[in-house]
């Protein structure tokens, strides 16, 4: 079982390292990706998506009114319908992705279940962690896990560096 997290400073390029990494794997995969929400440049919230559906939603944006993280507001609603469903149904494939586990996903209890669910199964997971998050889910990860730690430095290689690792997943899956 493999068992995943890229961790890193903000904007150090987590995400993209977790996206190149799933291009080298020809295992089935399932879960949730995030990515910025700009206006002329101007970050003003997150984008969630279902892996396997294409379904996207807002996962946190400055104008809203749901529970505060910094200057966003968390859209919960999108996050359980989407990346909860998303993180669920990637149980019934061979690795589960989340990006990411962070301080704005914790303000759903069903994240934190789904995420334990998944930790609880014997699914290989490939992660994208906070760094600095005390919660105990983050903590979890980090005794559970193998972390890598991006830098501007080093994310190029580290895609060939997680990718190696996931030989196992390289198997070509007759469906
Ligand atoms: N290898 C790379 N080469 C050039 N630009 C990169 C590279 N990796 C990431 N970037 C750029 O850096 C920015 C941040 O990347 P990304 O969203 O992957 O970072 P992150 O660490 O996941 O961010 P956050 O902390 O907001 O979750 C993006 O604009 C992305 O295009």
């Amino acid at each position: 079982m493999l068992r995943i997290a890229i961790t890193g400073s903000p904007g150090v390029g987590k995400s993209t390292v977790c996206r190149n990494v799933l291009k080298q794997l020809t295992c089935t995969y399932g879960g949730m990706v995030s990515a910025d929400i700009r206006v002329k440049g101007e970050r003003v919230g997150f984008e969630i998506r279902d892996i396997a559906t294409g379904r996207q939603g807002i996962l946190a944006h400055k104008e809203g009114t749901g529970p505060r993280v910094g200057s966003y507001h968390v859209n919960l609603a999108d996050l359980n319908n989407i990346g909860v469903a998303a993180i669920r149904n990637a149980l019934n494939s061979e690795l589960v992705v989340i990006d990411e586990i962070a301080p704005m996903e914790f303000k759903s209890p069903e994240f934190i279940r789904a995420v334990e669910e998944a930790l609880d199964s014997d699914k290989n997971m490939l992660v994208v962690l906070h760094q600095k998050s005390s919660h105990p889910l983050a903590e979890r990860i980090r005794r559970e896990f193998r972390v890598y730690t991006a830098t501007r430095e080093n994310r190029e290689r580290l895609v060939y560096e997680i990718a190696g690792k996931t030989d196992t997943l390289k198997t070509i899956t007759v469906k």
